[in-house]
Formats: C-alpha cells, sequence, structure tokens
C-alpha cells in the first residue's frame, strides 16, 4: 500500500466563515464552496479550492467534536491534519494496522464529507500529524 495524492489538508478554526474570507482577501483563494454541517461528523466544513488540492475548514459541531478537543489546545485554530488519497480503503486500513500504526476508532471506514469512505491514522504513528486516508474519489 501507498499513498497517491495530497487530497486535502485540514484547518481547524473557531469561525470558518472569517477563515474563509481571510485565504480570499489575503491569499485569493477565492473559490470556496458553502459551508455545510455534517452532524455524525461533528463539524462543519468547507473547502477552498487549490490549484492541485483543498483547504478543509472545519469548525466544531458542539463539545463532543473531535475539533472542540484541539481548539481548547489552540484556540486561534491551526492545522489539524493532512489527507491522502488511497486506491482500497480497506486494504489501507488493515496495512496500517500490519505495519503497526493506530487506527481511530473501530477501524470502521465511515463516508466522510466528499462522499467516499476514510480512516483516521493516531498522530504519534506519524510525527505529530494526524493522518486520514481516503478511498480515491472518481476524478481522474
Ligand atoms: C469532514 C469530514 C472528514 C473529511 O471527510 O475530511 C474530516 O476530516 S473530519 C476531521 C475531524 N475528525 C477527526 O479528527 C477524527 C479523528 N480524530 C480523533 O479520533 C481524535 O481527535 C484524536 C486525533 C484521537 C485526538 O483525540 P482527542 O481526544 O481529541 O485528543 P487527546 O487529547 O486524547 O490527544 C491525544 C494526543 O494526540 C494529539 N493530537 C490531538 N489532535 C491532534 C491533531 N489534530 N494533530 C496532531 N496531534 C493531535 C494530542 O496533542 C495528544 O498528544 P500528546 O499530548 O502528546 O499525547
Ligand atoms: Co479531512
Amino acid at each position: 500500500m501507498k499513498i497517491g495524492r495530497l487530497n486535502h489538508v485540514g484547518i481547524a478554526t473557531p469561525d470558518i466563515e472569517a477563515t474563509k474570507a481571510m485565504y480570499a482577501t489575503l491569499y485569493g483563494a477565492d473559490r470556496a464552496t458553502e459551508t455545510k454541517d455534517f452532524p455524525h461528523l461533528g463539524v462543519r466544513v468547507c473547502f477552498v479550492s487549490l490549484e492541485n488540492s483543498e483547504l478543509e475548514l472545519l469548525e466544531p459541531l458542539g463539545e463532543a467534536s473531535p475539533v472542540h478537543k484541539f481548539l481548547e489546545r489552540n484556540p486561534k485554530g491551526g492545522q489539524h491534519h493532512v489527507c491522502f488519497e488511497v486506491d482500497d480503503i480497506i486494504t489501507a486500513r488493515d496495512t496500517m494496522r500490519a505495519r503497526g500504526a493506530t487506527v481511530l476508532g473501530t477501524g470502521e471506514p465511515y463516508i466522510g464529507a466528499h462522499g467516499v469512505p476514510v480512516i483516521f491514522v493516531h498522530p504519534k504513528n506519524s510525527d505529530g500529524v494526524l493522518v486520514e486516508l481516503m478511498q480515491k474519489p472518481d476524478h481522474d
């Protein structure tokens, strides 16, 4: 198993609209989706389009959100995770485990914001970086 493209960089923020506006005015990154709630994932999400990838802006939905605790430690927000594409999510999950990594939660892939299955690998396995693996969407 080998990771493919960088799909997105997840960025936690206490105010998604302010962060969206900042990327537009400061960096000229003015192509962004409408903000959408994903209650079952505990996040509000907006994607800022780049030439070769996306920024995934994340605001917590409630105190049980995985992003809530992150913002308690980093109140102004910051880089939260990176997401790489893989060919097959089950093969990726089993390979990560066989290589000694901790797949978060039950390890059962779930449908993320792009409508394809994802898993997360604990940051302790990747020098402090939380890694999301996403089954490759049909964009090629
Ligand atoms: C929009 C949907 C989807 C998509 O389609 O793209 C998403 O991206 S959703 C994004 C939000 N979802 C997730 O993050 C799910 C996976 N995350 C988790 O399971 C947890 O957040 C966590 C990573 C296991 C952290 O658990 P938590 O209880 O919040 O924190 P702890 O205090 O126990 O932290 C343990 C340890 O990990 C460090 N940590 C926590 N978060 C991060 C992070 N984002 N990046 C790097 N390191 C992180 C934390 O500092 C602790 O370190 P130590 O103190 O050294 O133990
Ligand atoms: Co993500």
